[in-house]
């Protein structure tokens, strides 16, 4: 659906600033997003506009307003047209739909999330997470966020290309896949020569060309892995994807899944660093398991795991803040907004809110537990996989690639923060620690 951008002059009686030409608010908000957000909220209220990078959003604060946009009851809000910045790189892509268009695609997809699938998913991940960490027995220093990249990248291409793992086009494959990545949150978006924007469209053109060769083996001789799911996957009336679509939502998911899943390891091993006591807790519950491969059966057994990734998820959400555009204009908090407003909520920001948690600074996995329950003060309090339709299909796979990682990693390695490190985080666009976040590592 195609909306004329809101223009200013719609927007005057919303409060807010302006700050530098062009830049706007991005220096404050790349520096700390919350802080800013927090900020403006205190200022103006639960309605302001924002500028940054030469255009105006609406930022709608708290949990109310992330379950009013996310559920969209009235069908207000764009999603394709909200992450515009993906729309040249990853077109296509779920987050790239809406509405029955996006229905339609999503149902088609869901087969490849569910047990059996995911069953044959973990046996590939087991396999590899041991193969590849047996690399780090070497080091008594680790810097974490360069080796967990390239763990969950290898990874990547065996559960969701179905390549072997160690497969000699995997590299040049990956390394593709992170210029796209790289160029769809680069700020110069010219296709010139030697611009991160250029390596990035040439990177989706080369996979777009070795996945379109590639489509004819997966239907032939489907493995279990994404890309012979969506090979094979059928609408309700039999209909196959277009290779175009096959390709579209393949490149999309890695990417949906690659950085997340990255970020949220990494906090999670930052902070079982920095607290050893979760870390001990966390072993504790491993050794508890029957030794051997992890099944699918034992992932609801790993309780204290689960509640140390959710409290790393509220407190270093890979996905902050998530964008619309109004396709019709709407009212909120008794304020008007125009269509073809850019609208931004921020679940990160609720994670951090008084009014929802105790002492949000602190890092407390047992506020997730079944007699705290703080995740339940307000149903979109907790949100780091967003909600309502285009809610994240792929968090029951996250789940299980984090406890499959942190099961052998607790089992095999004891790790500690080298002096200062992980002080310093990079928060947006995905966070990250600025020193790659060294540790101490000694095999148990
Ligand atoms: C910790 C890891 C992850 C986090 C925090 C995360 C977060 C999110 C969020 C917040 C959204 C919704 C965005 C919006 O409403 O605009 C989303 C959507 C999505 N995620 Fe995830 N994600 C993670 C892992 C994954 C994985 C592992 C996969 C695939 C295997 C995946 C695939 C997707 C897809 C395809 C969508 C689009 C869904 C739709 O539009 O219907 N994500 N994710």
């Amino acid at each position: 659906m195609t909306v004329q951008p809101a223009r200013l002059e719609s927007l005057r009686h919303i409060p807010g600033r302006k700050g530098l030409p062009f830049l706007g608010n991005a220096l404050d908000f790349i520096r700390d997003p919350y802080a800013a957000s927090m900020r403006n909220y205190e200022e103006y209220g639960p309605v302001f506009r924002q500028y940054m990078l030469g255009e105006w959003s609406v930022s709608l604060a708290g949990a109310d307003a992330v379950e009013y946009v996310l559920t969209d009851p009235d069908k207000n809000f764009s999603s394709k047209n909200g992450w515009w910045l993906l729309k040249e790189i990853f077109p296509g892509g779920l987050m790239l739909r809406d509405f029955d268009d996006h229905r339609a695609h999503r149902r088609v997809m869901q087969p490849a999330f569910r047990a059996a699938a995911m069953e044959d998913y973990l046996l590939r991940m087991n396999g590899g997470i041991a193969q590849l960490i047996r690399a780090w027995e070497a080091d008594e220093r680790l810097e974490f966020y360069p080796a967990i990249k390239a763990l969950t990248l290898k990874l990547g291409a065996a559960v969701f290309m179905g390549l072997p793992l160690g497969n000699a086009e995997a590299d040049a494959l990956n390394k593709a896949f992170q210029d796209e990545v790289a160029a769809s949150l680069a700020l110069i978006r010219a296709p010139l020569p030697g611009t991160t924007y250029k390596k990035g469209l040439d990177g989706r053109a080369y996979l777009t060309r070795r996945f379109a060769e590639m489509i004819p083996e997966r239907r032939a001789d489907p493995g279990a892995d994404f890309f012979s799911q969506m090979a094979s996957a059928t609408d309700e009336d039999g209909k196959s994807w277009t290779e175009q679509e096959i390709i579209d939502h393949l490149n999309f998911l890695m990417m949906a899944a690659h950085d997340t899943t990255t970020s949220a390891l990494t906090t999670m091993v930052w902070a079982m660093a920095k607290w050893p006591q979760w870390q001990d807790a966390v072993h504790e519950e491993v050794l508890a398991l029957p030794h051997g491969d992890l099944t699918m059966k034992d992932l609801p057994q790993l309780e204290v795991t689960e509640r140390v990734f959710k409290e790393a998820l509220r407190f270093m959400p890979p996905v902050p803040f998530i964008p619309r555009q109004a396709v019709r204009a709407f009212e909120w908090q008794g304020v008007k907004i125009p269509a073809g407003a850019n609208i931004g909520i921020s679940p990160g920001m609720t994670m951090m809110q008084e009014e929802y948690w105790t002492d949000p600074e602190m890092f407390d996995p047992d506020r997730f537990t079944s007699n705290r329950a703080e995740d339940r003060n307000h149903r979109f309090a907790w949100a780091p996989f967003g909600g309502g339709t285009h809610k994240c299909i792929g968090l029951h796979f996250a789940m299980m690639q984090v406890k499959a990682f942190t099961a052998q990693f607790v089992r095999k390695y004891r790790v500690s923060l080298v002096d200062g490190a992980g002080e310093k985080w990079h928060r947006v666009p995905i966070p990250k620690p600025a020193d790659g976040l060294p540790l101490h590592i000694v095999r148990r």
